[in-house]
């Protein structure tokens, strides 16, 4: 499982957590301007953003899970397991294979709406990236200072949708989540009243128990109910330090703990990272499921026009501040 979420303050924060039993091995990676990418079907294109992201990296070749450019646009795959239909090759549009997906939005569009423009001359083709790397299922989220939409390409064709939540988890399909939100209408962060019935005398007997119903579980609708609330209700102030903060609780009300979540026998799924991106300054934050202290990495701290891909190994392991 996993979940993407944006947070805005004075500037726009946008992330997920990414959920798995084990690691592809992945490292904080900007792609510099420069860089040489060929696309498998359409080969080179004209723009090339610098982008920094969480990607496998295969050979000298950055497969992106998230991540975002120095326009300000970010974008993440999740899993979408079951419901991904990818299209069949044509010359129609121009064929963008899935694990490519990522580049080819962020390498050439500065906004949403650029890549609303580039989605219409599109279609997502299911090439596998290399025979041992089978084809990912996947849908997407893309973000950027004001606007967010989600991408799913299944067996009626390719969807682009408004995404007013802001927020994705997996399945089921963005408008069936939407929908199930309906649901959740009456909760709220404020202390309940009485509508059960004013022939008994109910009390409000603890804090919180205006959002009571909301799922507690860590099934993609029951996260996506979650983190909605969470996000939509988020207060904190404008500063850096306390977005990105508040930005860690929101994505902090998923998290998926060590043996609550079993995928097949004696295999847990945990949140492998949690990343969080300042859309507007370029700097990728993230924790890993054993550091909770934030990392960063900043892309206009490095040389944008380099040659090579710059990469950092994320950072494990708890790092306890001791006071005695
Ligand atoms: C496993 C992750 C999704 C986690 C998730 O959502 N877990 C919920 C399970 S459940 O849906 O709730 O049951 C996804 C998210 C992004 C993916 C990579 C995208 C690039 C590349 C594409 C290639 O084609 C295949 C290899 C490749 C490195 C991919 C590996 C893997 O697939 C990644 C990491």
């Amino acid at each position: 499982m996993c979940t993407a979420a944006v947070y805005r303050t004075k500037d726009t924060y946008f992330g997920r957590t990414l959920d798995y039993e084990f690691s592809y091995g992945d490292e904080v990676t900007i792609t510099p301007r420069n860089y040489p990418l060929k696309f498998r079907h359409i080969g080179a294109i004209e723009k090339n953003y610098a982008i920094l992201g969480m990607a496998h990296v295969v050979g000298d070749y950055p497969l992106y899970y998230d991540a975002i450019n120095e326009k300000g646009l970010g974008m993440a795959g999740l899993n979408f397991v079951g419901n991904a239909v990818y299209q069949e090759l044509s010359n129609e549009k121009k064929n963008v294979a899935q694990y490519e997906f990522i580049l080819w939005i962020l390498r050439q569009c500065a906004t949403v709406q650029e890549a609303k423009d580039c989605l219409v001359q599109m279609q997502l083709v299911g090439t596998p990236f290399h025979e041992s790397l089978p084809t990912a299922q996947l849908h997407w989220m893309i973000a950027d200072t004001k606007d967010c939409i989600v991408v799913e390409c299944m067996a009626d064709g390719l969807h682009v949708y408004d995404n007013p939540a802001e927020v994705l988890t997996n399945n089921p399909p963005f408008p069936q989540q939407m929908f199930l939100l309906n649901q959740y209408m009456h909760l709220s962060p404020r202390q309940p009243e009485n509508h059960f019935s004013d022939k008994l005398d109910l009390q409000a007997y603890s804090r919180g128990m205006g959002a009571l119903g909301l799922p507690g579980d860590l099934s993609s609708s029951s996260r996506f109910a979650r983190v909605a609330f969470t996000r939509l209700h988020s207060i904190s102030d404008d500063s850096e330090s306390g977005s990105v903060s508040q930005f860690f609780h929101i994505l902090g009300s998923v998290d998926q703990q060590r043996g609550c979540c079993e995928v097949t026998e004696g295999k847990y799924e945990i949140t492998l990272y949690t990343s969080c991106c300042n859309l507007n300054r370029g700097i990728y934050y993230y924790t890993t499921y054993e550091n909770h202290r934030i990392s960063a990495v900043d892309m206009h701290k490095e040389n944008l026009d380099a040659a090579g891909l710059i990469r950092y190994t994320p950072v494990t392991g708890e790092q306890i501040y001791r006071q005695n």
